[in-house]
């Protein structure tokens, strides 16, 4: 049983959540890169109506071959209440017939769960069953604090159960 975390982030975050769930559950894990200009406050509102309208960007890796993993995360900022653009067009890139699936969505405020169900419903249209999804609330946290949780998260989950 092999798994893969992926997950794209902007400022940071949501690299914590994904780096601690690595360590801990001795995976693998990959960085999706959105190649658009996304700082600023008017990229910022480019960025929530891009999320919006599932509008696709460039990214890198421009695609991944998952045919060694069984169980692959994928993770999220939620960004108007959406999954990022880069995690969008990843998922729509990948062949996910037979994967297992753990979705996960940091947010500050509203629009996480509405994040992971989004993206529950796209993987599962490309083939794979979706075992757990979870959000993570990353407001005013530090990084100790992001990892601290992330750590609550999996054994409340009891994600080291499913990994390896
Ligand atoms: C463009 C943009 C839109 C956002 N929209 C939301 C939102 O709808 N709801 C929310 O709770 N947080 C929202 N946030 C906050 C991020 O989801 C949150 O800070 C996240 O943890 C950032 O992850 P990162 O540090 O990995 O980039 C938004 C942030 C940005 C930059």
């Amino acid at each position: 049983m092999k798994t893969l975390i992926i997950y794209y982030s902007q400022h940071g975050s949501t690299e914590v959540v994904a780096r601690t769930l690595a360590k801990e559950l001795r995976t693998d894990i990959l960085e999706v890169i959105d190649l658009k200009k996304r700082s600023g406050f008017k990229n910022k509102l480019t960025s929530c109506i891009d999320s919006i309208k599932e509008t696709k960007t460039e990214i890198a890796p421009s695609k991944v071959d998952l045919t060694e993993y069984d169980s692959i995360y994928i993770g999220t900022p939620t960004w108007a209440g959406k999954p990022t653009p880069a995690i969008i067009t990843l998922i729509d890139r990948c062949d996910l017939k037979g994967k297992d699936l753990y979705l996960f969505a940091t947010m500050t405020g509203r629009g996480g769960q509405a994040t992971v169900d989004r993206m529950a419903e796209k993987v599962k249209v490309r083939g794979a069953r979706v075992i757990e999804t979870f959000t993570l609330n990353t407001k005013d946290k530090d990084i100790e604090t992001l990892i601290n949780d992330t750590e609550a998260i999996i054994e409340i989950l009891d994600l080291k159960m499913y990994s390896g």
